[in-house]
């Protein structure tokens, strides 16, 4: 479970919010706080008051997978492989098991071919699909995505969900400006002005967002 108690930090106030559901989206207008409150909760952002916690613990004492909007400015080596390697190696994992989980999760993502590549070299889906790579490498418990999809054609798009859905992550987290996805969660924040406007499933949320631009074109289609 994550809990959210009395969390105030820069735009956010969340007075009280247990999230219990595997699959958790965040949705909401620019500027809500979805960026800060995805931060907030992968321990990046240290909140100005209250907590988050994860099945009791600490967000910071977890192994937390992140995929931030702009992979641009979060990946930190210069080749494919050690940045994939990075958490396996950052947790003293012998050579060949980082070896492996490297050559795995490349697999997972659709991404063997490069493995040898510079990162420079690479368009946005690509680092998009080495920055996701990179997060579940090390089997994180918490698996947070900000807009990973937002670089990616539709068919990329569906194989990074398939990831996401297998990895071992207790709970994902992720942000999205698509509502076909967010309609594939187990559970819905719609943030406004900072706030969880409301939550609950795809189908409670959005039956309160019928008439906004936030409600899924396909559903209105079969509507
Ligand atoms: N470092 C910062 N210092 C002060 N204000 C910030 C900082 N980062 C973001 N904000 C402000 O907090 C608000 C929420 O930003 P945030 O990035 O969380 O929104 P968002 O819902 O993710 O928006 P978008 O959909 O545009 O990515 C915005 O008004 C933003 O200008």
């Amino acid at each position: 479970m994550i809990r959210i108690a009395g969390l105030r930090h820069r735009v956010l106030d969340i007075p009280d919010l247990a999230l219990e559901a595997r699959q958790i989206a965040v949705i909401g207008e620019n500027g809500s706080g979805k960026t800060t409150l995805l931060e907030v909760c992968a321990g990046i952002e240290e909140p100005g008051e209250g907590t988050v916690r994860f099945l009791d613990h600490p967000t910071s004492a977890v192994k937390v997978g992140w995929v931030g909007e702009f992979p641009d400015r979060t990946l930190l080596f210069s080749r494919v492989y050690d940045e994939i390697a990075s958490s396996p190696r950052f947790r003293h994992r012998s050579c060949s098991e980082t070896d492996g989980r490297v050559r795995a999760a490349a697999e997972r993502v659709g991404i063997p071919h490069l493995l040898k590549r510079s990162v420079a070299t690479l368009s946005g889906g690509e680092k998009a699909l080495v920055a996701l790579a990179a997060a579940v490498a090390d089997d994180p418990d918490l698996l947070i995505l900000d807009e990973a999809d937002s670089h990616l054609d539709a068919g990329t798009a569906e194989r990074v969900r398939g990831v996401v859905r297998e990895s071992t992550a207790a709970h994902v987290l992720w942000c999205t400006q698509s509502m076909e996805t967010a309609a594939g969660a187990d559970y819905l924040l719609f943030m406004a002005a900072g706030a969880v406007r409301h939550h609950g499933t795809p189908e409670e949320v959005f039956s309160l967002l019928e008439e906004t631009c936030f409600y899924p074109t396909l559903w209105r289609m079969l509507r």
